[in-house]
């Protein structure tokens, strides 16, 4: 199964709820491809009832330092020992609302890596970028930061989230994720590092998912709003799991 479909719940649920759409996860999507990325302080009991089953865990973001004095923070080490394979760096919600540069996201990315999680990296492009044309550059330029701190790391996922697509119901076409994805291929092929899944975010939803899979360099999906009930995730995970 050469796909993921990971579910970032971002603020949304308290501990009730979260406990209950994990256990729904576990119950009908429980395979090795999929991964839900609940609210860090729900984390811990989210992985103590996914510990039987193949639904990975992730974070939704990290520190990149390690353990010590960054009061508010996660370090890799402890996002590691609470079960977590997976984690989010650079998700354009951090980006702009923490100010994250690119090159602190490499940080985020290198951080994990050494700790032996996935980083996840989300790179993509605002209205304004991509109504003026730009939208390649400004992920190129995200991209490159974290290729080059990566170096030899292979163990990394791409997620290609254009910010005019999250939350918003707009999804991005399948042309237009298409062709930025080949864009995003071509860059991690130059690095050696080509058979890194990339995948697509931003309003992926049970209607359009099957449309999105089907494009030849969209490996997977890192679904926000669909991710929250398991009536709609569950439709996605099955149209990437049987592209794929
Ligand atoms: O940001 C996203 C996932 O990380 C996408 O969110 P939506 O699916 O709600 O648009």
């Amino acid at each position: 199964m050469n796909t993921l479909i990971a579910g970032n719940w971002k603020t949304n649920l308290l501990a009730d709820s979260a406990q209950a759409l994990a256990q729904a996860v576990r119950d009908h999507c429980n395979q090795t491809n999929v991964c839900v990325i609940p609210p860090a302080l729900y984390a811990g009991k989210v992985a103590e009832l996914l510990a039987t089953s193949d639904v990975a865990l992730g974070l939704q973001d990290i520190s990149d330092q390690g353990m010590g004095a960054t009061t508010g923070d996660i370090c890799a080490q402890q996002a590691v020992d609470v079960g977590a394979k997976y984690v989010l760096v650079g998700h354009s919600e951090r980006r702009v609302r923490q100010f994250e540069t690119s090159d602190l996201v490499a940080r985020k990315a290198l951080a994990a890596a050494s700790a032996g999680l996935v980083p996840i990296v989300c790179v993509g492009e605002s209205l304004d970028d991509r109504e003026a044309g730009r939208h390649e550059q400004v992920v190129g330029e995200q991209l490159a930061p974290v290729i080059q701190a990566l170096g030899t790391v292979m163990d990394c996922v791409v997620a290609y989230e254009p910010v005019w697509a999250i939350g918003t119901g707009k999804t991005a076409s399948a042309e237009q994720a298409q062709a930025m994805h080949a864009v995003i291929r071509r860059m991690l092929v130059d690095a050696g590092k080509g058979q890194t899944k990339i995948l697509y975010g931003g309003s992926v939803n049970a209607a359009n998912a099957a449309e999105l899979a089907a494009c030849p360099d969209v490996n997977g999906a890192l679904v926000g709003g669909a991710a929250l009930t398991i009536e709609s995730f569950a439709v996605i995970v099955k149209a990437f799991t049987e592209q794929n």
